[in-house]
């Protein structure tokens, strides 16, 4: 597919950090999949250091967005820059973009168009890891061995690719402790330590989620991109996965970038939320702007000018939900005597 070139954009001076200190940029990406189009020129941010959530209801395009960050799609059009250093590093994504480079050193650390680069390159060189939906650890090892294997690309290099490795070289010696000296450390930080000997499939579904993150961390991403992490979870395990993110956020460089359905969480954390719907952006701000936002309400509703025409009881949910001057804002048509001053539907309607 034709990925099409796109301008670097102009946002310095915005009042958002997620503009001014990106580490991600995402610009006018499409994908489409034959006729159906999942994204449809879509442009974000995601801040450095901070915690973005990425949402909308089902088939908004929620995961067609992390395919293509991850390197699982490539988009039909768009820009995805990944930044490792502070600032927009505007200069350096113009040069590759013109010169069709896929990356390029910096002195701020270096910047990645991922939309160019095969998704082995995206872990590894720009630095972005991923969980899935339904989780994908590898069940028979133990939870420590799922820590070690994550780590498998740097112990190769350490071991020579083998030969160091079966004589026991100092410095793979050295590289295998540090392995799993990290490994530890993420198995205190997600509170299974105790639970490092067992097979992985024997943990609870809620260990899981945590040990499928703890297993990303391990690999040391500067943008984690969690598809769904508190799926499933009850809420005392909701909230260890929020503090979790926290942690991650406070003591760690890395980047999150959440795809959620739980509102609870997604509110609580999130320094930045951008709402998908049919694969449009149709709102993008702090949690205070989204929650409040009409044309949020409107789309987790479910609703669109044919249904409030067809079905005025839906019209007279919608007013109560947001009411009529934040109806109108989102571009929503009620018809005129459909809804009384108690938003219930008149008779004659
Ligand atoms: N590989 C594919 N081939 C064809 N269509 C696809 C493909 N992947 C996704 N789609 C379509 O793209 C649209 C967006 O799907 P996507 O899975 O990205 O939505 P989502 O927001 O993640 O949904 P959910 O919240 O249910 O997971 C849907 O209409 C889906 O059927």
């Amino acid at each position: 597919m034709a990925v099409a070139a796109v301008q670097a954009p102009d946002v310095t001076g915005t009042q958002n950090s997620w503009d001014n200190d990106p580490a991600l940029t995402v610009e006018h990406l499409t994908m489409r999949f034959g006729g159906l189009v999942a994204i449809n020129d879509l442009s974000f941010n995601v801040g450095r250091g901070e915690i973005t959530a990425l949402i909308g209801p089902n088939g908004a395009g929620k995961t067609t967005v992390f395919n293509c960050v991850t390197g699982f799609y490539k988009p039909t059009e768009g820009r995805i820059a990944m930044r490792h250093g502070p600032g927009q590093q505007l200069d350096a994504i113009r040069q590759l973009t013109a010169g069709g480079l896929k990356s390029q050193k910096t002195p701020e650390g270096g910047v990645f168009l991922l939309e160019r680069m095969p998704d082995f390159e995206i872990s590894q060189k720009a630095k972005v890891a991923r969980t899935f939906q339904n989780i994908r650890l590898f069940g028979g090892m133990t939870v420590l061995e799922n820590l070690l294997v994550a780590q498998h690309n740097r112990l190769m290099v350490a071991s020579g690719f083998t030969l160091g490795g079966i004589v026991g070289l100092p410095g793979f010696r050295k590289a295998e402790q540090e392995a799993i000296d990290k490994a530890v450390y993420w198995l205190e930080q997600v509170r299974l330590i105790d639970r490092a000997d067992d097979p992985a499939a024997d943990l609870p579904y809620g260990d899981q989620r945590r040990l499928e993150i703890a297993r990303a961390m391990c690999t040391e991403p500067l943008l984690l991109c969690l598809d769904e992490p508190a799926a499933g979870l009850n809420p005392r395990e909701s909230s260890e996965l929020n503090e979790l993110l926290q942690y991650i956020r406070k003591n760690h460089e890395t980047s999150i970038l959440l795809i959620e359905h739980d509102m609870g969480v997604v509110m609580e954390i999130s320094d930045h939320i951008i709402v998908l719907d049919y694969g449009v952006k149709i709102s993008d701000g702090d949690a205070n702007f989204v929650r409040n936002d009409p044309r949020v309400i409107a789309a987790y509703l479910g609703v669109d000018d044919e249904e409030i025409e067809e079905q005025p009881e839906i019209a007279a949910l919608v007013v109560q939900a947001i009411g009529e001057e934040a109806v109108e804002e989102a571009g929503l048509t009620i018809p005129k005597g459909t809804v009384d001053e108690d938003g219930k539907t008149g008779g004659d309607a």
